[in-house]
């Protein structure tokens, strides 16, 4: 592991200057920055509205506009749970336990101007951004996980607790805004009595329903001091000032699921008065979350203040008709922000569960290297290789690509990955076995040139990604982060190395399948 940099700085730069290439030629303005463009382009100078409490028609636009939001003064949270969650915030902060996100936007290597930790449920993972975050687990019941810090252990302890608490408030928040319909009343009232039995069945979806929407499995914490920050960008639409965070939808999230945040500004010298600082718009000593509708605009903005413990909730379909914006105060200022991520393809017993589906096609009384297949079935072929993907892309480099930035909280997340890196080698020598059969003359020309046409375009793919994660652990920005959070290009080889039955660099191989394939199809 130690010589991973050493192997990094191997590569050779053509590759990365093929792949330079390719993003230039195939980086194009999406549909939604093309209407971005035209809208700033038509409003000018001139910004749109957008209220705040100020203004006397703030409370009548939340209602009408903006009803599923809803903010939860500090004041009506538990005193003690405060103290546990600032407390929290705090010890992280001092042990270094959140990081600026190297994210990729069309095509742009960025550090997100926040830092962030994901804290969640054991074994889960949230992709943001083409980023996938690794969660530091927070104690569950009959979890067993050791912290690097009693401190830490304390800390993920808060959120859990907090995560909790928000879970039940949600619920309440929904039942009051009648926002999950109990099947039962729309029936009943429709065929009269409902059987008791079949109001039972019907409860259970509401209440299934319910759970799926509020069950929080992580919280992605968000931290920035505006100090700290040389630049920040100008909010473009409403004049609102500077943000922390972009507008945007949350990704990734169980749909119609909420979102809830825990907001937590630093005191400091006491904030200017308000009409005094700015007679029009936000105090820009405040931090605010700032919301407005997609695609629209006709009707204001909203800014909402938020002082020290203050939380909001995003309910139901909010975050995919709204947008949401946060707007930076003075003074340092972390969030709790607690979602329903959506999971199917984002936990640790997913992936190794296909795994095991992928090498199910590998006899198993064979030594390390040589594997012998079961079936050469295009179909199987094919799901084999997708797997190996998969596990290398969205898992192995994404995990690496952070360094050793989970280790600051726990060692958790070591052993499964190298459990999953012994799958994934494995599976390199099933390609290798593919590879080997092909070579041989005795397959039907047709089952054949389906499984090259498959694995050519599977293997095409590794490729250019292989060549892309090398080039996002290659940038400059990637190479300036401290050495602890320094992407990792991870797994790298040498051709000689005896471990590894296939070359890291696919380039000879692809050229070797597209020559096997009959003339018409290359
Ligand atoms: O900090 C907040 O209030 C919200 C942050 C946010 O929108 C996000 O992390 O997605
Ligand atoms: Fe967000």
């Amino acid at each position: 592991m130690k010589n991973r940099y050493i192997l990094l700085s191997l590569i050779p730069c053509w590759l990365v200057y093929k792949e330079e290439e390719r993003h230039d030629r195939v980086r194009e303005v999406s549909p939604s920055e093309a209407q971005k463009q035209k809208l700033l382009k038509e409003l000018g100078n001139r910004w749109l509205p957008y209220l705040t409490p100020k203004d006397t028609e703030f409370h009548q636009l939340w209602q009408e506009n903006y009803s599923k939001l809803i903010l939860r003064e500090a004041s009506s949270i538990p005193e003690l749970l405060h103290k546990e969650v600032q407390q929290a915030f705090l010890i992280l902060r001092k042990h270094g336990c959140l990081f600026q996100d190297l994210v990729r936007i069309k095509g742009k290597n960025l550090l997100t101007p926040v830092s962030r930790l994901l804290i969640g449920n054991p074994g889960y993972t949230y992709k943001y951004l083409n980023s996938r975050l690794f969660t530091v687990p927070w104690p569950m019941e009959g979890s067993n996980i050791k912290y690097s810090k009693d401190e830490i252990f304390a800390a993920c302890r808060a959120f859990f607790k907090l995560n909790d608490y928000l879970r039940k408030d949600t619920i309440q928040a929904l039942d009051k805004l009648h926002l999950i319909k109990s099947k039962d009343s729309e029936d009943s009232a429709v065929f009269g009595m409902v059987p008791e039995l079949s109001k039972n069945i019907l409860n259970v979806g509401h209440d299934m329903e319910l759970k799926k929407r509020t069950t929080y499995n992580l919280t992605l914490l968000n931290y920035m001091d505006p100090q700290e920050m040389s630049y920040l960008k100008e909010e473009p639409y409403f004049g609102m000032g500077k943000m922390a965070v972009s507008w945007h939808h949350d990704e990734n999230l169980v749909e119609r699921s909420t979102v809830a945040v825990y907001s937590y500004n630093c005191e400091g010298p006491e904030v200017l008065d308000d009409d005094e600082l700015s007679p029009e718009g936000r105090n820009p000593a405040v931090w605010h979350v700032g919301l407005k509708i997609a695609w629209d605009i006709k009707t204001p903005g909203l800014a909402v203040p938020l002082h020290q413990g203050d939380c909001y909730l995003m309910l139901d379909n909010l975050n995919s008709t709204h947008q949401h914006c946060v707007l930076a105060g003075l003074q340092p200022r972390f969030s709790s922000t607690h979602r329903v991520a959506e999971c199917s393809a984002g936990t640790l017993d997913y992936i190794f569960k296909q795994c095991h589906l992928a090498l199910q096609n590998v006899k198993d009384d064979t030594e390390p290297r040589t594997v012998h297949l079961r079936s050469m079935e295009s179909s199987v072929i094919k799901q084999g290789e997708e797997i190996h993907n998969e596990v290398e892309f969205e898992w192995l480099r994404q995990f690496w690509f952070h360094g050793h930035r989970y280790k600051k909280c726990t060692d958790w997340w070591q052993l499964p990955m190298s459990e999953l890196e012994g799958l994934w080698k494995k599976m390199e020598c099933v390609t290798n076995a593919v590879l080997d059969e092909i070579r041989k003359e005795r397959w039907p020309m047709e089952q054949k040139n389906e499984i090259i046409t498959d694995l050519l375009a599977l293997l095409t793919t590794r490729q250019e990604l292989r060549m892309e994660w090398c080039m996002r652990c290659q940038s400059r920005i990637a190479q300036n982060l401290p050495e602890d959070q320094r992407p990792i290009c991870w797994p790298y080889w040498e051709d000689e190395d005896p471990e590894m039955p296939l070359p890291f660099d696919l380039s000879n191989i692809i050229s070797e399948l597209q020559g096997h394939l009959p003339e018409t199809k290359s």
